[in-house]
């Protein structure tokens, strides 16, 4: 007796692990652009989902931005019930707001796929891959960011989970030609306008000629490793946050005494609680510099209209103070 072909079978094993580890699970939910990613992911949730016993729930977002986006998106849901989804519904949202079409897209997506789940512990399955997950890194590196970015996409990250990010997009492609689907192609995907087309088509295939192949799955490796490293540090910043803590603001003799790096870490949840907004690295220098390098500077604005700075061995964070 043959079994599955071994695209699909890759796929259903990534997504049954990722079950096996995700405990407790009373929604199961895929999000799904009828892409070849989210399709076989979705046939993956169905039959993996079915022997946990759970419904598997396909979610389509129509953003309404490209001309027939409707039939698209009435399309990739007919498919992900052929696939085995219980249930698929079209989730129509607005596009509007700050930072550009494509970020709006984005917060119209994960606000109606997080809305559509329900109160209980569910998961919306994303289809991002290895592939996804080394351009995140490649993108990050080239850009000098942090750590952070660079540990990439998180698999359990509630109510988002993603099972793929060990699997090629090539399997997923392979997957849905064994099914028999043919997945939609987002034209954007295609336009090298997007510094992420041209990463994929250009950058990547020239890093993987030039180093003998494994490039995508080298930076999926650095970016667990990464994540890794940022979680255990974050743990032990969470310690030294608590030590530190007062109500007139964090001690600053307890923060001078912890390298560099774990006071930054304390000072960046510190701020973001505090509801500091695009914190940049310069700002969290500056505001580690009335630890590190005090010369009794003033306080340092920060986005969100506050103002942090130090008084009596304290940090404290506050609105400016009225000029007029
Ligand atoms: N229109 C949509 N409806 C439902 N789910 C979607 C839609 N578009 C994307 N997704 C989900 O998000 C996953 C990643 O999609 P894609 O790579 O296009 O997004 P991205 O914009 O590159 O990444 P991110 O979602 O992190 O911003 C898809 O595999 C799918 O699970």
């Amino acid at each position: 007796m043959s079994g599955p072909d071994p695209a699909i079978a890759a796929v259903r094993t990534a997504v049954r692990d990722f079950l096996a580890s995700a405990g407790v699970v009373e929604e199961l939910c895929v999000a799904v652009s009828g892409g070849a990613d989210s399709l076989a992911l979705t046939e993956a949730a169905a039959f993996t989902g079915h022997r946990a016993g759970l419904k598997v729930r396909a979610l389509v977002v129509d953003h309404g931005l490209q001309e027939g986006s409707a039939e698209t998106a009435a399309r990739a849901a007919n498919t992900a019930r052929d696939l085995g989804a219980d249930t698929a519904e079209v989730l129509k949202v607005r596009v509007e707001g700050a930072g550009g079409p494509e970020a709006a897209a984005r917060r119209a997506r994960y606000g109606a796929l997080r809305s559509a789940l329900g109160d209980g512990r569910g998961l919306v399955l994303l289809g991002h891959t290895l592939d996804d997950q080394a351009e995140t890194v490649l993108l990050g590196l080239g850009r000098g960011s942090g750590p952070r970015s660079l540990a990439g996409m998180r698999p359990h990250d509630p109510p988002w989970g993603r099972p793929l990010l060990g699997v090629t997009r090539a399997t997923t492609r392979r997957a849905c030609q064994a099914l028999g689907v043919d997945p939609w192609q987002d034209p954007h995907n295609e336009d090298p306008r997007f510094t992420r087309v041209r990463l994929r088509a250009e950058v990547l295939p020239l890093l993987e000629d030039v180093l003998s192949g494994g490039v995508a799955a080298s930076l999926a490796r650095t970016a667990a490793q990464l994540r890794e490293d940022t979680e255990a540090l974050d743990t032990l910043a969470a310690e030294v946050h608590l030590r530190a803590f007062t109500d007139e603001g964090l001690d600053v003799a307890v923060l001078a005494t912890e390298p560099p790096a774990l006071r930054r870490r304390v000072l960046r949840r510190w701020l973001l609680d505090s509801g500091v907004r695009e914190l940049t690295d310069a700002h969290l220098r500056s505001v580690d510099a009335l630890v590190g390098h005090w010369r009794g500077q003033g306080g340092v604005w920060l986005p969100g209209d506050l103002v942090a700075a130090r008084a009596h061995g304290r940090l404290s964070l506050e609105a400016p103070q009225s000029t007029t």
